[in-house]
């Protein structure tokens, strides 16, 4: 693609060009710089992407697209200035890679929790219908090859526009994508064109970055309303959980501008659960939607997976695709990384690993595990630095309230110390039935040694994360493989 070309489909204020030259790359980071490549400058919280610039003129870059007149020191390197950097390098990406959205079914899932488990079985049950489908998530994301790590939940948006493409060349049909508000906010998903978007919940989370729970409900409500300006083509739909008071206000809030399909227990849900019947193996429920009831059955456990079933089937149907398909596909969810995965199925007690990290996550999770088993629950838990330090208290309470033993540790300190956090976190306990063990290793151990016949012992906050972060270093740290080495010392 040319530079000419590119700069017809962009909004700007003013550009100084040097030719015409051709495009190939797309990048917010000046050490990512090709080559050929455009470097968008973005102004970040912590530096300021045009001191950069130079180094991008450096490496290669042949057009630089930033806030502000752009000097670009260089006069064979185009400057084109623009009003918002996030903004413009969602619709520079766009262009370049030919809006890519255009051509797959995207289903967007925003909430607090759920999004990677909802994220996923929509991907399941969309592979299973087309053959293959993308994903983009906290566990990473598949172009339709296979799953590759990634570093944020909602990638930068060239790199979402860059998956996106990679999707539409492998063959999938459709992808799902968990959309963080933090994405909402800084533009991340600018100029993707969802066909559905999902409301889970809203709950105590992030608040070190968007400060009121009324700014991040603002945050997830702009799904909706981007949803709405972005269409095309097609007609967004916003389906959304009407048992979480949030859920119910985002419906009223975007009934004139998108179509809203609820979902939840509420008699009012267009897709309803009416009853569940709980398992250590599995969760089957029946659900009443479209004038019918239907059985549907999943691996997945808990009642907060009834949700992540509801909304994932209430998208499949949202975009036409074969309904008792989508409800038999349930079946054969595969496990989620760190989502309630059982470690150790051949002992006389149980193990799971689950990344509940916020208040609402853990009470669900330990009230499941409470629920669907008599023996005792030893639960490991920890919060992490740099962020929202309320929720520590919250996440401590809800761990003293439903175990028998809790051993509250470090997650990711990341630049704080771990024994105030945790030092912080007792504070909630209600109960003596905790211990504090900074090293979570140990924390770990202690808590497999513990277990008896018929107990569960739950490692929380970090299900499928490979590291450790302290003091701006990640140590490799994996909660399964600690469990296993720790089981291994009780032979
Ligand atoms: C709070 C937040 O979201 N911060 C993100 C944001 O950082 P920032 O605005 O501070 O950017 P910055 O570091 O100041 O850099 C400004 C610009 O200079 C550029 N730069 C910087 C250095 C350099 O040598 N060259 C260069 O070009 C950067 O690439 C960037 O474009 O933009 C950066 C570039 O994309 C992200 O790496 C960074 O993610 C940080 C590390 C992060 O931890 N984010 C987490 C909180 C996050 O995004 N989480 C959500 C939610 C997950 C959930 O729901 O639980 C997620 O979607 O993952
Ligand atoms: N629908 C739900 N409601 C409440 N809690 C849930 C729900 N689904 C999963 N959980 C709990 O929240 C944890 C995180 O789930 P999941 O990874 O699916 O959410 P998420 O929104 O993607 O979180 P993150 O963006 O932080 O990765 C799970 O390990 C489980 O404990
Ligand atoms: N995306 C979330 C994940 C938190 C996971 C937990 N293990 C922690 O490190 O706090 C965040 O960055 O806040």
């Amino acid at each position: 693609m040319k530079l000419s070309e590119l700069l017809q489909q962009i909004d700007y204020v003013d550009a100084t060009l040097a030719g015409d030259p051709e495009i190939k790359g797309v990048t917010y980071d000046s050490r990512q710089v090709e080559p050929g490549f455009v470097f968008v400058a973005m102004q970040g919280a912590t530096v300021d992407g045009r001191d950069f610039i130079p180094a991008a003129v450096k490496a290669g870059a042949v057009a630089i697209v930033a806030e502000g007149v752009v000097e670009t020191g260089d006069s064979a390197v185009a400057g084109v200035q623009v009003k918002d950097g996030r903004k413009a390098l969602a619709d520079v990406a766009a262009a370049y890679y030919d809006n890519p959205s255009k051509h797959l079914r995207v289903v967007g899932i925003t909430g607090t929790n759920g999004k990677t488990t909802t994220a996923f079985v929509c991907k399941h049950v969309m592979a299973n219908a087309w053959h293959r489908a993308g994903l983009i998530g906290t566990l990473g994301a598949d172009d339709g090859t296979g799953m590759a790590a990634g570093e944020r939940t909602t990638p930068e948006s060239s790199d979402v526009h860059g998956l996106l493409s990679r999707m539409v060349d492998n063959g999938c049909r459709g992808a799902a994508m968990e959309v963080s508000s933090h994405a909402l906010v800084q533009h991340r998903v600018g100029k993707v064109e969802f066909d559905v978007g999902v409301f889970m919940n809203l709950t105590r989370d992030h608040l070190d970055f968007h400060k009121t729970m009324d700014d991040y409900y603002r945050a997830k409500l702009s799904l909706g309303t981007h949803m709405a300006r972005q269409r095309g083509s097609k007609k967004p739909v916003m389906v959304i959980n009407v048992d979480d008071v949030h859920g119910q206000k985002m419906a009223r809030a975007l009934e004139d501008e998108v179509t809203v399909v609820t979902f939840g227990f509420s008699a009012t849900a267009d897709f309803r659960a009416t009853s569940a019947d709980l398992g250590m193996r599995g969760t089957s429920f029946k659900m009443k939607a479209k004038g019918r009831e239907y059985l549907v059955r999943t691996p997945l456990i808990g009642r907060f997976n009834v949700y992540n079933c509801l909304a994932a089937l209430a998208a499949a149907d949202s975009m036409g695709m074969n309904f008792r398909e989508a409800i038999s596909a349930l079946a054969s969810v595969p496990q989620v990384s760190g989502r309630l995965e059982s470690v150790l199925d051949n002992r006389p007690y149980r193990v799971f690993v689950d990344y509940a990290h916020t208040p609402d996550a853990l009470e669900n999770v330990l009230s499941t595990l409470k629920g669907l088993n008599p023996g005792r629950l030893i639960t490991v838990v920890g919060c992490g630095g740099d962020r929202d330090r309320m929720k520590r208290p919250m996440m401590a309470r809800a761990a003293s309230q439903w175990s028998d033993i809790v051993l509250l540790t470090s997650d990711n300190p990341r630049s704080e110390e771990p024994e105030v956090i945790i030092d912080e976190m007792a504070r909630g306990v209600v109960q003596a039935n905790f211990k504090k063990i900074v090293d979570r290793r140990e924390a770990i151990k202690t808590a497999v040694a513990a277990a008896k016949p018929n107990d569960i012992v739950l490692i929380a906050g970090k299900g499928h994360e490979t590291y450790q972060e302290v003091k701006g270093e990640r140590f490799p740290f994996s909660d399964r493989a600690e469990v296993l080495a720790a089981d291994r010392l009780r032979e």
